[in-house]
């Protein structure tokens, strides 16, 4: 029997959901993007978000990590923290002289204030990451030197090290060779077996048959959600 906690614009929310989207609005200016988003997204699993071009995949996790406010509805997510978002590996600048590890330290530093002094805990936290990306031995490197999928799974690591209860992230494996996808979704797979809940927009089809759940937007609304093959045979009926 399927346990409700709350109700959601009418909708059940069983038992084990880490997001709730409440009737989420938001835009660019006059531009309504996201209109009514309602969602439950589960906890310690992924989530793909699927969805064309300019469906709103990227507003939605702009909305989720708190750095677009939406104009009408709520976010709540049952973590401390909030939500890491993993930038795209093409998004960030290599014209900054910076160390793989300094860029996974950087996922610290909303924690650690002005002064950015940083522990041991801290040193051991960005090592650990570093480790369950697969990435120690580039450590030293520079960040600018390492290939598109080390890039990627340094930036993964980077959120990672924020300790946030759940992970966003935007197509983490495109533009990646078939190699260096697989790396990246494998990774996905390993952190939500640790308990970390993972939303990660994609195109991929086969990316979104490994995820537990998806959800897909058409034009800014929510056409479909819930397992990948329904969710996929309803994308397919949208083609
Ligand atoms: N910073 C911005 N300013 C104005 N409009 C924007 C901005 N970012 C996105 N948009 C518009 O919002 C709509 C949704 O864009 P969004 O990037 O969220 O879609 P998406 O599903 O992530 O697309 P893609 O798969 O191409 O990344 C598009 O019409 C886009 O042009």
């Amino acid at each position: 029997m399927k346990t409700v906690i709350v109700c959601n614009h009418g909708r059940e929310v069983p038992v084990g959901t880490a997001i709730v989207l409440d009737g989420i609005d938001a835009g660019y200016g006059g531009e309504r993007v996201l209109k009514g988003i309602c969602a439950e997204l589960p906890r310690g699993r992924v989530t793909a978000l699927l969805g064309h071009n300019g469906s709103g995949k990227s507003t939605l996790l702009g909305v989720l990590a708190g750095l677009h406010a939406p104009s009408a509805g709520s976010v709540r997510h049952d973590g401390e923290r909030r939500p890491a978002l993993v930038l795209q590996h093409t998004a960030v600048s290599v014209a900054l002289p910076l160390s793989v590890r300094d860029a996974v330290a950087m996922g610290r530093w909303e924690r650690l204030g002005w002064w950015r002094r940083t522990t041991a805990r801290d040193h051991a936290v960005v090592r650990d990451c570093l480790e369950r990306v697969g990435a120690a031995d580039l450590a030293r490197r520079q960040f600018a030197e390492l290939s598109g999928g080390q890039r990627q799974r340094v930036l993964i690591a980077q959120g990672l090290a924020q300790e946030s209860g759940v992970l966003l992230l935007d197509e983490p494996a495109a533009g990646l060779d078939t190699a260096a996808r697989e790396r990246v979704l494998a990774i996905i797979d390993e952190i939500t077996a640790t308990g970390t809940t993972v939303v990660h927009a994609t195109h991929d089809d086969d990316a979104a048959r490994r995820a537990g759940h998806c959800l897909l937007l058409e034009r800014g609304r929510v056409r479909a959600e819930g397992r990948p093959e329904e969710v996929l045979a309803a994308a397919s009926l949208r083609t």
